[in-house]
This record gives structure tokens, C-alpha cells and sequence, in this order.
């Protein structure tokens, strides 16, 4: 029997990668895979909290919000991780897995409001929180809500899953002689302008102390080795 290296965890799941090999949107088989990986790890007894993005829908930065006021470009991306937050809530029900969908943005008749003591119930009763619409705020992203909601309910680690496989020297998808860390600093990632998340998440969890790791969301086990503390991904520390 192995245990789990972290007893309460901040998952960081790719809106992005939703999209599997689609050009938009949520892909079934995409979201189910997700879902199994998220099972694996919530048998193991591991407290799971979840931030996901909106990248398959909507960016307020992106190309077609340009011309836009950028703080409703920004609540409508918020309104994308509603969506994707309630659809991964679905698919977990779907997996005989008990989750809560709780949103940074008062929208009642849709999701419960954020109330930091219920999501920290939520957690000691062992169902899955899922925390919808960002920070609440615009001019900011879900990896800084991951950063902060992580914090707030005083998880161990972020584990933000992605469509790479770690932190790299340069974007992978744009340089192929970029190199991968085994682990990174902080200050290190903030200093080079790594993109993998934005200085605002990164500058967070370095204040708070809180380790983040990148790793493939794509790769078959690669979530259960990160929680197991096995050397997947990147570790961005202190
Ligand atoms: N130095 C780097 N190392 C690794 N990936 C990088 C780096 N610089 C840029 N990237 C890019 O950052 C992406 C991950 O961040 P991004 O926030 O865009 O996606 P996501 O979090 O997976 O999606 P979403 O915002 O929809 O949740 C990777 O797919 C990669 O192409
Ligand atoms: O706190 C937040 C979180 C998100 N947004 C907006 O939503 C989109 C989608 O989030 P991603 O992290 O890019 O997946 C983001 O681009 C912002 O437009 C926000 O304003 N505040």
C-alpha cells in the first residue's frame, strides 16, 4: 500500500486541453479521461480542491475579444470557467464522485457562491470543491485563482496540469531546443519571464511558500506520480 505525498491539494486543470483535438470547446472523451485521473487520485484519500481555465471558450486577451473593453472580455472568460467548471462537475457525478461547484461571482441560480468555511467543509467531508469564475475579478487568470484559492484553504501544493510536460527554458510548442527543469525557483521563473503561468500565480505561491508543479496533462498517470511525490513534471519552489 503507498500513500499519497500530499494529504490536501489545488488542481490546476488545463481549460485548454478540454478541447482534446477539437478546435473549440469541451471534448467528451477528453473530459472523462480527466475526470478518471481525478478519481484515481480522489480514492487514494487525497482533499481535492479544482481551478480550471477557460481557454477552449474564451480569453479576455485573446484575438477575438480584441476591440472589446477588456474587463467584460475578462467576465466573459470568467463565464467560460463557470461553464467548464459545472460540465467537469457533471462528468465527476457521471464517475460516482461527489463535487461542489462554488463561483467567485454571485450567479445563485447556477452555483453556489465562494464561502471560504463551506469549501473548507466541503474538503474535511471529503467531496471534490470545484472553484468557478477565476478570482472574481478581471485582469487577472485561473492560475492566479489557483494561486490564491490554494492558499486560502491552505493546500500542500499546486499541481497545475497542462499541455506540456513541465517548465521549459522557452515555450516548447515554439522552440524545439528548449530544455525542461527538473525544478525551478520562484525568483528563477519570474526573472526569465517563463510563460507557463503568469507572474501574478508565481509571485503568490512565492509568498505564501506554496510549491507549484507543472506537468502533462496528457500523459496516462502522470497526475497519480505527481501525488505520489514521484519526479514528474517541474517543481517550482521557494
Ligand atoms: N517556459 C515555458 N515552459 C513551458 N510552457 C510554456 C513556457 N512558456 C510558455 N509556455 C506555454 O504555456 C502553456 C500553458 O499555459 P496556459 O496558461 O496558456 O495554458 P493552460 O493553463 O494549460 O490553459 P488554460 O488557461 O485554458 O487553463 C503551455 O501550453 C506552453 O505552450
Ligand atoms: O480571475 C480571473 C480568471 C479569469 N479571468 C478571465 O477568464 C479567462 C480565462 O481564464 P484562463 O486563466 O485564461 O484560462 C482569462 O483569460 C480572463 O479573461 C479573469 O478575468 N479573472
Amino acid at each position: 500500500m503507498t500513500t499519497p505525498a500530499y494529504k490536501r491539494v489545488l488542481l490546476k486543470l488545463s481549460g485548454e486541453a478540454l478541447m482534446g483535438d477539437d478546435a473549440y470547446g469541451i471534448n467528451r472523451a477528453t473530459i472523462e479521461r480527466m475526470v478518471a485521473d481525478v478519481a484515481e487520485i480522489s480514492k487514494l484519500g487525497v482533499e481535492l480542491a479544482i481551478v480550471i481555465g477557460g481557454g477552449n471558450i474564451f480569453r479576455g486577451v485573446a484575438p477575438g475579444a480584441q476591440g472589446m473593453d477588456r474587463a467584460t472580455a475578462d467576465y466573459m472568460g470568467m463565464l467560460a470557467t463557470v461553464m467548464n467548471s459545472l460540465a467537469l462537475a457533471d462528468a465527476m457525478r457521471q464517475a460516482g464522485l461527489t463535487a461542489r461547484v462554488m463561483s467567485a461571482i454571485g450567479i445563485e441560480q447556477v452555483v453556489e457562491p465562494y464561502v471560504r468555511p463551506k469549501a473548507l467543509q466541503y474538503l474535511e467531508e471529503g467531496k471534490i470543491v470545484v472553484f468557478a469564475a477565476g478570482t472574481g475579478n478581471p485582469f487577472f487568470t485561473t492560475d492566479t485563482a489557483a494561486a490564491l484559492r490554494g492558499s486560502e484553504i491552505g493546500a500542500q501544493i499546486v499541481l497545475k496540469a497542462t499541455k506540456v510536460d513541465g517548465v521549459y527554458t522557452a515555450d516548447p510548442k515554439k522552440d524545439p531546443s528548449a530544455t525542461r527543469y527538473a525544478s525551478i525557483s520562484f525568483d528563477e521563473a519570474i526573472a526569465k519571464h517563463l510563460q507557463v503561468m503568469d507572474a501574478t500565480a508565481f509571485a503568490l505561491c512565492r509568498d505564501q511558500k506554496l510549491p507549484i508543479k507543472v506537468f502533462s496533462i496528457v500523459k496516462p498517470g502522470a497526475l497519480k506520480s505527481v501525488v505520489m511525490g514521484d519526479d514528474e513534471g517541474t517543481l517550482v519552489h521557494v
